[in-house]
């Protein structure tokens, strides 16, 4: 119990939420994030799944917004320029990707005005080719799947590097507990303004915004295995996100799913830290 209470206080998870005052909570934030940084795009990969259809719809808010609040001030922002603050929607298949309509259609949802697509598809496999012919070792598919989100995350950086933006990240509370994700690779990010919600209050908020049912339903999934297509979040951790979320929510779960995901928490630790230095002593009280 002890674990739960200190996880859920670290991840800032609340037991309910207003959807509303979240969805406000993160424009806001972005929006003074924004400011403060003197950055004027957002840029974020848009897969078709719950997550970034959110995180997207959210950045598309804000910068929307900034362009309205400068245009009413005549254009006198700080750069005095109007309709500067935009939001680019990146698409990174691998190849041909199986649910591109979703997609698209998460596009359609945000109203997103710049999309650039970048097929990842040559970098990763030359990558891969290249390590097998140095090493004379084969690549196993998994590594290879973690190289795809690593590819993706070189990508949106060199267009947020190149355009004046910051990456933003889908990390959120149910992801961040298990340490799902590709340590800098899907993790790395300059903001992440999902963070503190879980599955559910992240569906709660597409709801609120309108989003087709279709995609705030969808089974998530990293797809980043070839011969593993479309894996389930679900199956490959061994528990359930509504287990995940009630978890966070502080509510009691079954002793086996509890066992899973702190075991899952306490093997991923170093992902939600910085690289360790010799300054670092939370290691050693990790019990292995
Ligand atoms: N949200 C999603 O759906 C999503 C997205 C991407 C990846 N994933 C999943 O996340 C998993 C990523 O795989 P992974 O975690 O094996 O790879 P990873 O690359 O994210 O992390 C492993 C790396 O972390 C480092 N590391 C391992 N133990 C360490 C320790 N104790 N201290 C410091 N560094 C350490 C090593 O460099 C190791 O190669 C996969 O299961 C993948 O499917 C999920
Ligand atoms: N195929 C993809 N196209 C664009 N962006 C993608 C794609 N797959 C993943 N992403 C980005 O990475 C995060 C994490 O995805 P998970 O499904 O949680 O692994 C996703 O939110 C996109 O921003
Ligand atoms: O990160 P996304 O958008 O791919 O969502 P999910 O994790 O639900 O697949
Ligand atoms: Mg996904």
């Amino acid at each position: 119990m002890a674990l739960q209470q200190d996880i859920i206080a670290k991840l800032g998870v609340k037991p309910q939420i207003d959807a509303k005052e979240e969805i406000r909570l993160s424009v806001d934030f972005m929006k003074s994030y924004m400011r403060f940084a003197r950055k004027t795009a957002l840029v974020l990969g848009i897969s078709g799944g719950q997550d970034s259809t959110l995180a997207g719809k959210l950045c598309q808010i804000a910068v929307n917004e900034l362009n309205e609040e400068d245009a009413g001030n005549g254009g006198s922002s700080e750069s005095g320029q109007n309709g500067q603050y935009r939001f680019i929607a990146v698409r990174l298949p691998y190849g041909e990707q199986k649910d591109e309509q979703d997609a698209q259609d998460a596009i359609a949802f945000i109203g997103a005005k710049h999309v650039y697509t970048f097929n990842i598809k040559a970098a990763v496999d030359a990558g891969a080719a290249e390590y097998e012919a140095s090493t004379g070792l084969k690549l196993s598919d998994f590594t290879k799947g973690n190289r795809k989100a690593r590819e993706r995350m070189i990508a949106q950086f060199e267009i947020a590097g190149e355009q004046n933006g910051l990456v933003v990240g889908t990390d959120h509370a149910a992801e961040a507990i298990t340490g799902f994700y590709t340590k800098f690779g899907d993790g790395a990010a300059d903001l992440t303004p999902l963070y503190r919600l879980n599955k559910r209050q992240g569906r709660q908020l597409l709801k609120e915004l309108g989003c087709p049912e279709h995609l705030y339903l969808k089974v998530p999934t990293a797809d980043l295995e070839e011969n593993k297509p479309q894996l389930s979040d679900e199956v490959a951790l061994g528990v359930t996100y509504d287990d995940i979320d009630d978890y966070l929510e502080g509510k009691t779960i079954a002793d086996d799913d509890r066992a899973k995901i702190e075991n899952w928490y306490t093997r991923t630790i170093h992902k939600r830290e910085q690289p360790v230095t010799v300054f670092d002593d939370w290691w050693k009280k990790v019990d292995r």
